[in-house]
């Protein structure tokens, strides 16, 4: 498989993170979660006393934390100022205002030239998943997909990653997933959005596996696509 740079976006729920880490994997691709990203910035404003409503005191904070993303899809991490942050950025808090906090423009700017810089950096390919990826982050991807699926087996998935201690309640996740969807398609700057030139895949009705073969297949098309353009390009 040659380097390739894979671009992996839509919706919380419809299996980009499970999806990109089995197709990094399985191709030998290093992998990138965004998501967690946005997620690690926003645990480290609540934590400092930033207030996150107020989106000036989010923009003069934005180059503080130092985020740092391991891109290993077997065992991906998150550490903030140095500080293992996987656990904490999970949490309801954290949840609950990462669309404000990502919403910032100095938040977006300073988290997208980290994003850049890391998939420069990844020289046997990467899978990068999230939200802006094919529009904005690396609008010159090998291939580009987008992830969709209802609302309902969205929350229900969700749901079930609590494993019965959903205490909110199905219907309350869906109307949260919702709430959260509406802000980030909804926001000025590089909003949650299908790139015109991404593959949709509608997950609803699929297994995580038939996913996953759907996935590599399309990488492995461009990945041959690639390597085809280049060879023409070396003997011309
Ligand atoms: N096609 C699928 N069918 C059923 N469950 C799935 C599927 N894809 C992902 N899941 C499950 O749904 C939950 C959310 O998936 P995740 O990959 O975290 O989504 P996202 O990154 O888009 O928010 C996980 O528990 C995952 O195992
Ligand atoms: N490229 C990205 C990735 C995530 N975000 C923001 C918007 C999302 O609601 C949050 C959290 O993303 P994450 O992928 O962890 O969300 P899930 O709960 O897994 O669906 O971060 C973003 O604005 N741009």
């Amino acid at each position: 498989m040659s380097a390739v740079i894979v671009a992996i976006d839509g919706p919380s729920g419809t299996g980009k993170s499970s999806t990109s880490k089995a197709v990094a994997s399985e191709l030998g691709l290093s992998y990138l979660d965004t998501g967690a990203q946005y997620r690690a910035i926003t645990w480290w404003m609540l934590t400092n006393g930033v207030p996150v409503d107020d989106a000036s005191a989010v923009a003069a904070a934005a180059a503080r934390p130092v985020i740092d993303s391991g891109t290993d899809p077997a065992a991906p991490t998150i550490a903030v100022d140095g500080t293992d942050a996987s656990g904490p950025i999970r949490t309801q808090e954290v949840t609950a205002a990462v669309s404000q906090v990502s919403a910032v423009p100095e938040v977006r700017t300073r988290i997208t030239a980290l994003q850049r810089s890391i998939a420069a950096g990844a020289a046997g390919g990467i899978v990068v998943e999230g939200r802006d990826i094919g529009t904005t982050v690396l609008p010159g991807a090998d291939i580009k997909i987008f992830l969709t699926a209802s609302p309902e087996a969205r929350a229900s998935r969700r749901s079930g990653e609590l494993k019965g201690k959903d205490a909110a309640g199905l219907s309350a996740t869906q109307e949260a997933l919702i709430k959260r969807d509406a802000a980030d398609s909804g926001r000025k700057t590089s909003p949650l959005k299908k790139a015109d030139d991404a593959v949709e895949v509608d997950t609803t009705q699929l297994t995580l596996e038939q996913v996953v073969e759907c996935v590599v297949t399309l990488v492995g098309k461009a990945a041959a696509a690639k390597a085809e353009a280049k060879a023409g390009q070396i003997s011309k």
